[in-house]
């Protein structure tokens, strides 16, 4: 095993540490913009094996990262129960919400393998192409999935969702069961057809009581990471609870991930202190900060480098890249990372 990327997950201190960034595909890129045009919708780019296979790679060739991770969204898996998604234009995700038993019910699981063939046929042309890549297959967790499930679009505060697991504890935990277990069907055809770790966006997770954060977020985390671990032992999990805050060590510790996500928010330094030293750490540079670039990004790239010296570290960002990014910016960045 000597791909960077999984010698650090499986933690190893690994020097210069292995770097991607999240969203390293998307409206940055001049020739993503390019094939979007040509793909029409959203879903459309991420149900076009050749599309997606080709926006997937083309960051990699520009800046040679350590991992590709698959291009979908974490959206497609309620698109494939046969929730009806669209996004519209400058508005981001809508769904018809679930807020009762009978939205439930709706939900059909037998349409999933079906529906997911053109994404686990995009996993498939990647694998084929890697070299030292890592290739990240990915879904949401199951609470964030739950998150626009039921409220039908992105939130702040996601209300509809907290009170329905404060009032409704039995509905809503069908929903996070189903989610959990369709997740577990999802990521495994993912491995089966080449991903070679697999990543969980917990975007929301910072929303919830620490009480719903142990029924909601830990334990799918946990049930989903030793579903892989039984099946496929040498495929690590990263989770990335964002704005988990101090919940973070617990996190790392009763899920048993590989590797834990810092937010932007997160002190790597209060982190690396909080997670097991075994599990890798991945972050966390501010998105803003490499829209600022100069300077500014140098420091903080820096910092965090030496913050992280002698463990098991993953380079990134503490969110996804934003549209507005220059792209010369992420060049300096990664050659910073490749010089330390
Ligand atoms: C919450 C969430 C979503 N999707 C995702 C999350 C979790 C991570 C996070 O918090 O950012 C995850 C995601 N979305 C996308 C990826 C692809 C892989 C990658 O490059 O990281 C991944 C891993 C592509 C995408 N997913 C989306 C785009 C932009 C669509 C476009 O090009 O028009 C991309 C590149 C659309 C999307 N998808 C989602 C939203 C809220 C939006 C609209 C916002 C926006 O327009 O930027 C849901």
């Amino acid at each position: 095993m000597t791909k960077k990327l999984l010698r650090a997950l499986a933690g190893e201190a690994v020097w210069p540490p292995p770097v991607w960034l999240m969203r390293q595909a998307g409206r940055y890129l001049p020739e993503y913009r390019q094939v979007r045009a040509e793909a029409g919708s959203f879903i459309d780019l991420c149900t076009r094996p050749d599309l997606a296979t080709e926006v997937t790679l083309q960051p990699l060739r520009r800046y040679g990262f350590d991992a590709a991770i698959l291009f979908s969204d974490i959206l497609m898996l309620p698109w494939a129960l046969g929730q009806g998604l669209r996004f519209a234009e400058g508005e981001g995700p809508q769904l018809p919400p679930i807020r009762d038993a009978a939205g439930l019910a709706a939900l059909d699981p037998a349409r999933l393998p079906e529906a997911i063939t053109p994404i686990i046929e995009t996993v498939r042309r990647l694998a084929a192409q890697m070299g030292d890549t890592t290739l990240i297959g990915f879904a949401g967790s199951p609470f964030t999935v739950s998150c626009y499930m039921v409220e039908g679009r992105g939130s702040k505060e996601y209300e509809h969702v907290r009170m329905m697991a404060w009032r409704e504890p039995e509905l809503y935990g069908r929903i996070i069961d189903l989610v959990t277990e369709q997740t577990i069907v999802y990521l495994s055809a993912q491995i089966d057809a080449g991903a070679e770790a697999v990543m969980l966006f917990d975007s929301w997770s910072g929303v919830l009581a620490p009480s719903l954060f142990r029924a909601y977020v830990i334990e799918p985390t946990r049930r989903i990471t030793a579903a892989i671990r039984a099946r496929y032992p040498h495929v690590p999990v990263i989770g990335f609870p964002r704005l988990a805050g101090t919940m973070l060590g617990e996190y790392a510790a009763v899920t048993g991930v590989q590797g834990v996500g810092m937010d932007t928010s997160a002190d790597p330094k209060r982190a690396a202190a909080l997670v097991p030293e075994k599990v890798a750490l991945q972050g966390n540079v501010d998105p803003l900060a490499l829209v600022a670039g100069g300077a500014a990004l140098e420091r903080e790239a820096d910092e965090l480098l030496a913050a992280m010296r002698g463990r098991p570290f993953i380079f990134n960002l503490g969110h996804g890249i934003v549209p507005q990014t220059s792209p010369d910016h992420v060049a300096a960045l990664v050659a910073r990372v490749r010089a330390a």
